[in-house]
């Protein structure tokens, strides 16, 4: 049938990039982010109002009662291109899974597939999906390095905030401070043409990207320690955020860059990235847009899941221990019964898209296994793996009994030391800004329309069923 497409509709059907195609743009010369995207956007506009204007009635699905009342799942309703979650083979970013971002994205050696991607490389391909090299990587360094200062009014801001305020109350407190700087709500209040929205977008998310460190580090700071920030600025944006939240470790850094990486993107449907989205079709800017996913990120079923993971690996040690019982498939067994008996969720297991094993998780996996491979945590994590889908799949309640990234982020982190595990979905927060934002570059260049899905009583789907 393709021969019945337009040739705009067409270039839609090219494929995204492919791990030879990174190899090859490696030498390509340096161009900016802001000109790759200004080459691209009139592509992809005339591309897709061409598929709206001569397919836009051709149906793409159909929506049951249970997928009214059961949250959505799997009803296909909204546009997102920055990546694309597979139920069994988990995430690609730009048509890449991770270990192709790991292979192909330039690290921060600059040596190809030698450790782990730099989160600008991934910032590059989600926003113009091509494989950057590393001369442009370190172009948006120095640009994110430069657009990191806090407007005036926000260190005093968290620093006046309760300590025992949640991290990620007071990091949705932060960002939304920062909206003073928002160029696109300016730029709006002037009455720029809806065709421009885009620039002051970019101008805006770059700036997101570049001030949550400093927003992230401080909190963590005056929570936990002194208050004081220091930064490194010849270091990448990983590196200089773990030297801002204070440590000092090469293999650290490296399980940040993993960290930040990994947690950008998961389609659109997720919580955290559809709120952003949602609130951005408002033309609210995205400081605000964002700071709305920071709120739903901050709740237990999403990001705040890893925290909950370590509580639940702290209460169940804490049991045995005071049982004088060591921690192993058996003890686990019982503690994860007890959990599911009182009518709580195994944080860490189970998801809405995926059906095995999050790649998310895997790719920490190995983290670990090739840095920490003794670590007692780390160990228990591995057990609890080994017991916990045969013990969800016996419960018969859950559709996906494997693990998805909650149930490892935290135990790598805590073998740094980084035990604080209150403040773990902060550090999500810093990487998921990317996913949400980049896609929301884009929903503001393709002009797309405020979200505004049709809801439904129960009184009118009793009728439908009546009829
Ligand atoms: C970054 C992320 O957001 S990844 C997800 C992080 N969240 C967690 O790890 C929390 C634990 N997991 C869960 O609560 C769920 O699996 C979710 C929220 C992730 C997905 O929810 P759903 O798509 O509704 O899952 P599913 O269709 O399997 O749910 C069916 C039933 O199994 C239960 N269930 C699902 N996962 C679990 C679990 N890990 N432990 C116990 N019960 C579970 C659900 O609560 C639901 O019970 P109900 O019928 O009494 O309401
Ligand atoms: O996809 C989801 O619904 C949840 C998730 O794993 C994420 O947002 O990273």
């Amino acid at each position: 049938m393709a021969h019945l497409l337009s040739s705009s509709v067409k270039t839609l059907l090219r494929k995204a990039p492919t791990a030879s195609f990174g190899r090859t743009t490696a030498t390509r010369s340096v161009t900016t982010l802001q000109d790759t995207l200004a080459a691209q956007v009139p592509e992809k506009q005339k591309a897709l109002g061409a598929l709206k204007k001569e397919h836009g009635d051709h149906v793409i699905g159909q929506v049951t009662i249970d997928q009214c009342i059961g949250g959505a799942r799997g009803v296909k309703c909204m546009l997102w291109e920055t990546s694309n979650l597979d139920p069994e083979e988990g995430i690609r970013f730009r048509g890449l899974t991770i270990p192709e971002c790991q292979a192909v994205l330039p690290t921060y050696s600059g040596k190809q597939g030698d450790g782990e991607p730099l989160l600008e490389s991934l910032i590059w391909l989600l926003l113009t999906s091509e494989v950057p090299t590393k001369e442009q990587v370190d172009t948006l360094t120095a640009e994110l390095h430069a657009r990191a200062e806090l407007p005036s009014h926000v260190i005093p801001l968290l620093n006046s905030l309760p300590k025992d305020m949640h991290p990620m109350t007071q990091f949705a407190i932060g960002l939304n401070a920062c909206q003073t700087e928002s160029k696109f709500a300016k730029a709006y209040a002037d009455g720029v043409p809806k065709t421009d929205y885009h620039l002051y977008c970019l101008e805006d998310i770059l700036s997101v990207f570049a001030m949550l460190p400093e927003i992230a580090a401080t909190i963590y700071r005056n929570v936990y320690f002194d208050g004081v920030v220091n930064k490194d600025t010849s270091l990448d944006y990983s590196g200089n955020f773990c030297r801002m939240l204070g440590y000092d470790n090469p293999s650290f850094d490296e399980l940040m860059r993993l960290y930040l990486c990994i947690h950008t993107d998961h389609e659109g449907g997720n919580a955290s990235a559809h709120t952003t989205h949602l609130v951005g079709s408002t033309l609210s800017d995205p400081f605000l847009s964002y700071s709305a996913g920071l709120n739903a990120l901050a709740g237990p079923l999403h990001g705040l899941a890893n925290q909950e993971v370590l509580k639940w690996i702290q209460d169940l040690k804490a049991k045995f221990d005071a049982e004088g019982k060591a921690v192993n498939a058996d003890t686990i067994t019982e503690f994860a019964w007890d959990t599911l008996n009182a009518k709580k969720v195994i944080p860490g297991y189970g998801h809405a898209v995926l059906r095995k094993t999050d790649p998310r998780y895997t790719c920490q996996r190995e983290f670990g296994l090739k840095h920490m491979p003794d670590d007692e945590l780390f160990n228990v994590v591995e057990t609890i793996y080994q017991v916990m889908p045969g013990i969800l799949k016996e419960h018969g309640k859950v559709a996906n009994p494997y693990p998805n990234v909650d149930s490892h982020s935290g135990v790598l982190l805590w073998h740094y030391g980084f035990t604080q595990f209150q403040y773990y979905t902060v550090l999500f927060g810093v990487s998921r800004a990317v996913g949400g934002l980049c896609q929301l570059y884009w929903d503001r260049a393709l002009g797309l329309p405020l979200e505004r899905p049709k809801s439904v009583t129960p009184e009118w789907l009793a009728a439908q069923v009546a009829k």
